[in-house]
């Protein structure tokens, strides 16, 4: 009896084992796939080689790598290996981005991301810039029709101020004296008339985000693994210390000051209402409220100041577009009363278009929308996304796919007033520089897209327009085109060691 059902079992053998083996592998693969949802997705880069030789390619310029893995996977989900500690970083199409806008905090976070991208740990950098964010929206961009005179003012004083009389060429290293003149300007809006030209006040709004800068780009430059072990005592974190306690011994005390002010001395500007907001959540602490000053000053100052140099850059290369933007300014002006009002900003759009086509051609960074994954999820497309993922959106990729923009690598300043030309109201109001899209990225998109995006478009038409009314600006003798910028990982800025020619305009 037995003998027949080992015979049987002895000539099924290499079935069974072959069955059994299709389905331990079944089983392993399927344990590997639940386990990393990721593995089905190709990645860009992997010929460079090692995890670590991949990093360095990344940080020596990345730009490419992305714009590599939209073209090859368009409309698709890819990944990369980057400088951020998360051992995954996820690059998904713009299309997407409709659908993960939807999604909230605690499943897409905003502040994971930059608490990773800002090495927080070591920065000391708060990720919590809720209440900045709120109060931008709720006090500081319905300010702006009513500051727009005193903003003009303060950036046509800090020209006069900053610049030589430039009374033949003369050459200026236009960037340095860009980032005081952005600092008065926005300062005017942050801490008032008084202080926003206080060589203090200027010193720790504008040093703080260089510090800041290096001390992320030195903790960028070692392995993940290596860091908690080195990063703290970086010369540049150390560096970075001391400047945040400095700025507090400067700041704290007018702080301080602010809060004996009387309700009816309270000033209009952005400490006022951030005051105003913090004390109404039970926060009177002035270190915090000195903090938060430093923060505001590293979103907005370097950001307007590389934006603006871009377009002076970008016109120095090619003079013939100055006389065209400065008819319209000067007619623009012309009907409204001379003044640099909110409606004639609004009016100026060549300057406008301009601007935005400089910032499409010199994104500042490669990717945008940049969010860690706090909660595991499924897209439409059924791709699962793990928790822990950091995603983002290949912006550079966007910016220059000659299906979405033809002759993607050329400059033509007129590009999008001419498609607010041709378009519908509604239509034309999506060209604007400061209207975000999932084609136009430079200020992010959803829910945590740059708040202060007005005053940032604001500023920048001033400055632009008092530039042109004031000075024809061009390269220094030899240079031919505009100056390469400077790239670094995934981002990609204006050197702000070159100089332009400057001469005074005769009215
Ligand atoms: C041309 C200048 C500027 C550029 C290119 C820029 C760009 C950006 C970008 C890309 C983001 C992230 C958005 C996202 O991931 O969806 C952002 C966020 C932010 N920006 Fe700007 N920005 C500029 C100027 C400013 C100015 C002037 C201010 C302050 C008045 C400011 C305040 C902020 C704040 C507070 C956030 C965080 C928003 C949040 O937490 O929800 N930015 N900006």
């Amino acid at each position: 009896m037995v003998q027949p059902v080992l015979q049987a079992l002895g000539d099924k053998l290499p079935l069974i084992l072959s069955t059994l083996g299709v389905l331990v592998a079944v089983i392993l693969f399927q344990t590997v796939l639940a386990r990393d949802p990721l593995s089905n997705l190709p990645e860009v880069g992997q010929e460079l080689g090692s995890v670590g030789k991949r990093r360095k390619v990344y940080l020596a310029g990345a730009g490419h790598l992305y714009v590599e893995g939209y073209q090859k996977f368009k409309d698709g989900i890819f990944r990369i290996v980057t400088s951020r500690n998360a051992q995954k970083v996820v690059v998904i199409s713009p299309k997407y981005l409709p659908e993960l806008k939807k999604l909230p905090d605690n499943v897409l976070s905003f502040d994971g991301a930059i608490a990773e991208s800002m090495h927080t740990k070591y920065t000391k950098l708060s990720t919590d810039a809720t209440s900045i964010a709120t109060t931008i929206k709720s006090s500081l961009t319905p300010a702006l029709p009513r500051l727009s005179l005193p903003l003009a003012n303060e950036v046509e004083e800090s020209f006069r101020a900053e610049l030589p009389p430039c009374d033949d060429w003369t050459r200026v290293k236009l960037n340095q004296k860009l980032l005081r003149i952005v600092a008065m300007a926005s300062g005017r809006v942050f801490v008032g008339p008084e202080l926003c030209r206080d060589e203090g006040y200027l010193e720790a709004a504008i040093n703080y985000t260089v510090d800041l800068s290096n001390g992320r780009r030195a903790v960028d430059a070692i392995p993940p693994w290596k860091r908690p072990f080195v990063a703290p005592w970086l010369p540049e974190i150390k560096k970075l210390d001391r400047r945040i306690k400095q700025a507090d011994e400067f700041l704290r005390p007018l702080v301080e000051e602010r809060v004996r002010l009387g309700k009816d001395e309270k000033p209009d500007d952005m400490l006022a209402w951030l005051m105003a907001s913090e004390a109404k959540h039970g926060v009177t602490d002035s270190k915090k409220l000195a903090k938060l000053q430093l923060e505001i000053s590293f979103a907005a100052i370097h950001t307007t100041s590389i934006a603006t140099t871009n377009c002076l850059y970008q016109l120095a290369a090619d003079p013939s577009f100055a006389p065209i933007l400065r008819d319209e300014i000067r007619s623009v002006l012309a009907e409204h009363n001379g003044q640099m009002t909110a409606p004639a900003l609004q009016a100026m759009k060549k300057l406008d278009s301009f601007i935005k086509e400089a910032m499409r051609l010199n994104p500042t960074s490669a990717t945008s929308f940049q969010r860690k994954v706090i909660r595991r999820f499924t897209m439409s497309n059924g791709q699962v996304i793990p928790a822990g993922v950091v995603v983002e959106v290949p912006a550079i990729a966007v910016a220059f796919d000659p299906e979405l923009f033809p002759n993607p690598t050329s400059f033509q300043p007129w590009r999008f007033s001419e498609m607010r030309e041709k378009a519908g109201a509604e239509a034309a109001a999506k060209e604007q520089f400061v209207s975000v899209s999932t084609n136009h990225l430079t200020f992010g998109y959803g829910r945590h897209a740059c708040p202060g995006r007005f005053l940032a478009a604001n500023e920048i038409k001033m400055i632009l327009a008092t530039a042109l009314l004031m000075y024809d600006i061009r390269n220094v003798d030899g240079v031919e085109g505009r100056y390469p910028n400077l790239v670094f990982g995934s981002s990609s800025v204006p050197d702000p060691s070159r100089e332009l020619l400057l001469k005074r305009v005769l009215v």
